[in-house]
């Protein structure tokens, strides 16, 4: 089969940039007054090492998701289309800060946009 397209992947800067755009993107949610509440009693270590995962595979990069699913996570934190907002707020802002281009963060959020129907739940 053809090979998978990991043009996304490389645009954020592999796996570094990925790295690097959730090292920044994290301590910007936890400073978030419209979210940080929600993650008062979250493993921020793993957490990380979840999200860099689930923006990798999503990027098309040669990684594994071994994190829950979107659904069983966020069920019962009550996340409003508002803090859902914000979140890809905070993530436009951690890549912005790390200099990937708007048409790349826009590939990104797009894929995140469809997601937003297991995670909001109120
Ligand atoms: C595009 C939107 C989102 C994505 C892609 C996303 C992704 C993730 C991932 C990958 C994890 C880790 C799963 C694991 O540990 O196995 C997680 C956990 C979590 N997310 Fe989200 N999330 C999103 C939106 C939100 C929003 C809007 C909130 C609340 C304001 C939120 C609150 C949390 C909390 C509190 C945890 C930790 C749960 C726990 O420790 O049990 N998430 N999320």
């Amino acid at each position: 089969h053809a090979p998978a397209d990991d043009s996304l992947y490389i645009g954020l800067g592999a796996k570094e940039g990925i790295r690097k755009i959730v090292a920044t993107f994290v301590p910007l949610v936890l400073a978030d007054a419209r979210i940080k509440e929600s993650f008062s009693e979250t493993d921020i270590k793993n957490l990380t090492l979840r999200l860099e995962q689930q923006f990798c595979v999503l990027a098309g990069g040669p990684c594994e998701y071994k994190g829950s699913k979107m659904t069983e996570v966020h069920d019962g934190l009550n996340v409003t289309n508002a803090q859902f907002n914000a979140l890809t707020e905070d993530l436009q802002i951690a890549m912005e800060r790390n200099g990937v281009p708007s048409r790349i963060q826009n590939k990104l959020v797009a894929l995140l946009a469809p997601m937003q129907r297991g995670i909001v739940t109120k």
